[in-house]
């Protein structure tokens, strides 16, 4: 597959707290023209925690950037494109979202293949720069309990056929990006 620069699709794969969400923003930046960010969890106001950490994501965002609370980014993906640059932070929460939706913890694997198919297509076609940041999980002990082995064999599937349809991938560790593709 060859793009031209603006339609460049890039995996930015990290751990928790690897630095994986600053590197996406980086190349946003550095990229030409506006900046959407798709954020895939939509807030809970009863999480401070996690209210907390998108307030820091806001204060480091350029103030220009548009930004999208969706949990469903092929929808999003699949709607008439604005020009420029559109980062999805993350695919993480937006798999956690649909194997909740579907009540899925307990079923056997592939049950939310409707919907990984569709982000995979979405993407694949999608017509600007797109920079998708996804967790890289699973280098540890076998998780003990069953969602948790659902989780990370879910989104290492998801992770292979992402990076698939991407132009390049990097892994974030430590906050440094290794580039895989
Ligand atoms: N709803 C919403 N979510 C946001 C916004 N900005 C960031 N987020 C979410 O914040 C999450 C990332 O939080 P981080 O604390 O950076 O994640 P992390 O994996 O621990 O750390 P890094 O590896 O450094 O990215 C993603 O799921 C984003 O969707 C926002 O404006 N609105």
């Amino acid at each position: 597959m060859s793009h031209s620069d603006s339609s460049r699709r890039t995996l930015v794969l990290g751990g928790a707290r690897s630095g994986k969400s600053a590197y996406a923003e980086e190349l946003a930046g550095a990229a030409t023209g506006p900046v959407r960010y798709l954020a895939t969890s939509i807030p809970d106001p009863a999480d401070l925690d996690f209210a907390a950490r998108i307030a820091t994501h806001r204060d480091r965002r350029p103030a220009d950037w548009a930004v999208v609370e969706s949990a469903d980014p092929a929808a999003v993906l699949s709607a008439p494109a604005p020009e420029g640059t559109t980062l999805i932070d993350d695919i993480g929460t937006w798999l956690t979202a649909c194997i909740d939706a579907r009540d899925a913890w307990e079923s056997p694997r592939g049950t939310v293949s409707p919907e990984a198919d569709a982000l995979v297509a979405a993407v694949a076609a999608y017509p600007h720069r797109l920079i998708i940041v996804s967790p890289e999980v699973g280098m540890g002990i076998i998780p003990a309990t069953r969602s948790g082995r659902l989780f990370r064999d879910e989104i290492g599937t998801l992770n292979q056929r992402l990076a698939q349809v991407c132009d390049e991938a990097f892994l974030v560790v430590a906050g440094l990006p290794l580039r895989l593709k």
